[in-house]
């Protein structure tokens, strides 16, 4: 597997999409949203915003009604394979739930190295599990988890288990929605150091959705705020949160009971 990406190009980006759910109402309205390499960005928006959406359609679950989602520069192609394989290894999901995302019936080490097979990486079962060894360490588990099933671990160590399964294909960019939100309080810091360990050590990129700003300004140098389908306000996490321009953003921090430390 070749490193040498170009850093210029935006690993993954809407330009210009408009999404509707079939014949209903368009919910995204002219999005356009880039992710330089390595470069980790929140989505905040009120419920019902669009969020979900727009992370769909950049994992590929859904095309825009009109616009493109560029991978590496480039509109995809649903019939161009060997691309379309590259970039479902590039680009890899977090969800909310860890309790719904985890088939229960699979040992948990099978789990984590089902893409491995399913997305074509080289390796035989010795190459896999050794694989899998090294994904529990790096997401702080005891080896043996891997013989386990779901139903021993708690949320925590659940969304652990997901977000080693997502880092097994060696992913460009982590697309996770509401990663924490379904967490204890107590472990969601936890998890989040975990994302901002991966996001350092292994430069991989973020678009982390979350309605909650204290978690964006902790993991996310850039920020996006939607509202009813458009992209009202971008830039610097920082500046967002010191000088919002847009009214709305204004709003949504005002609805924080405790502003972050800046
Ligand atoms: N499967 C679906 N079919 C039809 N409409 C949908 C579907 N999923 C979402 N919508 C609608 O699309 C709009 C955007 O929803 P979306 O879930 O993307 O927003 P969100 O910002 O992620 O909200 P939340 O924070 O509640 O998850 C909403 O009006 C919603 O009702």
């Amino acid at each position: 597997m070749t490193h040498d990406h170009d850093l210029a190009t935006p690993v993954l980006a809407a330009r210009n999409v408009r999404f509707s759910y079939g014949r209903g109402a368009e919910v995204l309205h002219d999005v356009s949203l880039a992710l330089a390499p390595g470069e980790t960005v929140g989505l905040v928006g009120e419920s019902g915003a669009g969020k979900t959406s727009l992370l769909r359609l950049l994992l590929g679950l859904g095309s825009p009604t009109s616009g493109e989602i560029l991978f590496e520069g480039r509109p995809l192609d649903r019939r161009d394979t060997r691309r379309l394989l590259a970039y479902r290894r590039a680009v890899q999901p977090v969800y909310q739930d860890p309790f719904s995302s985890l088939d229960p019936r699979m040992r948990v080490g099978d789990s984590i190295a089902e893409p491995l097979r399913s997305l074509r990486l080289p390796g035989g079962p010795a190459r896999r599990a050794a694989r899998v060894a090294e994904l529990l360490e790096a997401v702080d588990l005891p080896a043996d988890a891997g013989e386990r099933f779901p139903d021993a671990f708690s949320g925590g160590q659940r969304q652990r288990i997901a977000i080693a399964r997502a880092l097994a294909p060696e992913p460009r960019v982590i697309l996770a929605d509401e990663p924490v939100s379904a967490l204890d309080t107590s472990v969601r810091m936890q998890v989040i150091e975990l994302f901002q360990r991966l996001a350092r050590e292994r430069g991989i990129g973020m678009l982390l959705v979350s309605h909650d700003l204290t978690i964006v300004s902790a993991l996310c140098r850039r920020m996006a705020v939607l509202e009813g389908g458009r992209l009202v306000e971008e830039g610097n996490t920082r500046g967002v949160l010191t000088d919002p321009r847009h009214p709305y953003t204004r709003r949504l921090l005002a609805s924080v009971p405790r502003l972050p430390a800046l």
